[in-house]
């Protein structure tokens, strides 16, 4: 495969929260690259840091140290080349707007041409199989539509790197399994960047080319692994080959030693 251009590029990041209580150390001293059209997923034990870390990257919380840049322009505040998919689809979609609205409502910021910004929205709904219900509202639908529609907005949107922090934490195991062919379907065909935070070690090793294995806080990072299965993956075939087993096995160990460190 080619070399990637570096896309992402997080140095030495230093993370302190200041309270009243006392300080804490979130993330130690955290850095890695990320290839323009990798998908990357981050996992490490619980209370690691990994939000914390996201949060960092979109410019939404200032680093107490270290620098994040983004094609090279440092990361100051919130930037249009990045888009966000939390975990709480419920929280994230506005009940009283129709699910073509919500994916709109980002848009507007973006001042396109009305006819472009049609086709964004018929575009991503489509792209997550949700063209029928554009006029329904999100308490219509089911967790793993719902979640379907913050995944929608978020690529209408056009950013480079799509940002997910545990999104499917929420929503049962069949639809967890079809969200995730989602994602690689989206990374695949759309060629977005994907930087995505999971608590599940089966789930990193099925999404990603490359897996960050964190430390427990102050996190830092443990190891960057390269998942050698083919691209063509599926829930039945990829789960069941022997090195699926071996690298779900070879991350599970690293964490267990991370907790105990
Ligand atoms: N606003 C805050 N003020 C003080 N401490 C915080 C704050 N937010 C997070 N922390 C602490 O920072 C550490 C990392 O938290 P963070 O939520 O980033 O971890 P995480 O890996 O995403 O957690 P989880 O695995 O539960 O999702 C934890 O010790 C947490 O208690």
């Amino acid at each position: 495969m080619a070399e990637r251009t570096t896309m992402l590029r997080v140095d030495h990041l230093r993370k302190v929260y200041e309270s009243p209580r006392g300080d804490v150390e979130a993330i130690g001293d955290l850095s890695f690259t990320m290839g323009a059209g990798e998908l990357v997923c981050i996992v490490g034990p619980s209370g690691c840091g990994k939000t914390t870390l996201l949060k960092c990257i979109a410019g939404l919380l200032r680093p107490s140290d270290g620098v994040v840049e983004m094609d090279g322009v440092r990361v100051t505040g919130p930037t249009p080349s990045m888009a966000l998919v939390f975990q709480e689809y419920g929280r994230s979609l506005y009940p009283w707007l129709t699910v073509r609205s919500n994916v709109e409502l980002p848009l507007r910021h973006k001042k396109l041409p009305r006819a472009r910004r049609d086709r964004l929205i018929d575009e991503s709904l489509e792209a997550v199989g949700l063209a029928h219900a554009a006029k329904s509202h999100p308490w219509q639908l089911s967790g793993g539509m719902q979640q379907r529609v913050a995944i929608a907005r978020a690529i209408a949107y056009e950013p480079e790197i799509l940002i997910m922090d545990e999104p499917f934490a929420a929503v049962d195991a069949q639809t967890r399994a079809d969200l995730e062919d989602l994602v690689r379907d989206l990374h695949r065909s759309r060629g977005v960047s994907i930087l995505f935070v999971t608590h599940d070690i089966d789930e990193s090793v099925y999404l990603g080319e490359r897996v960050l294995v964190l430390s427990k806080s102050p996190t830092r990072v443990e190891e960057s692994l390269k998942i050698d299965l083919p691209d063509d993956r599926d829930q039945i075939t990829t789960r069941a080959l022997p090195r699926f087993t071996e690298l779900r096995t070879h991350v599970y160990g690293h964490i267990q030693r991370a907790k105990a460190r």
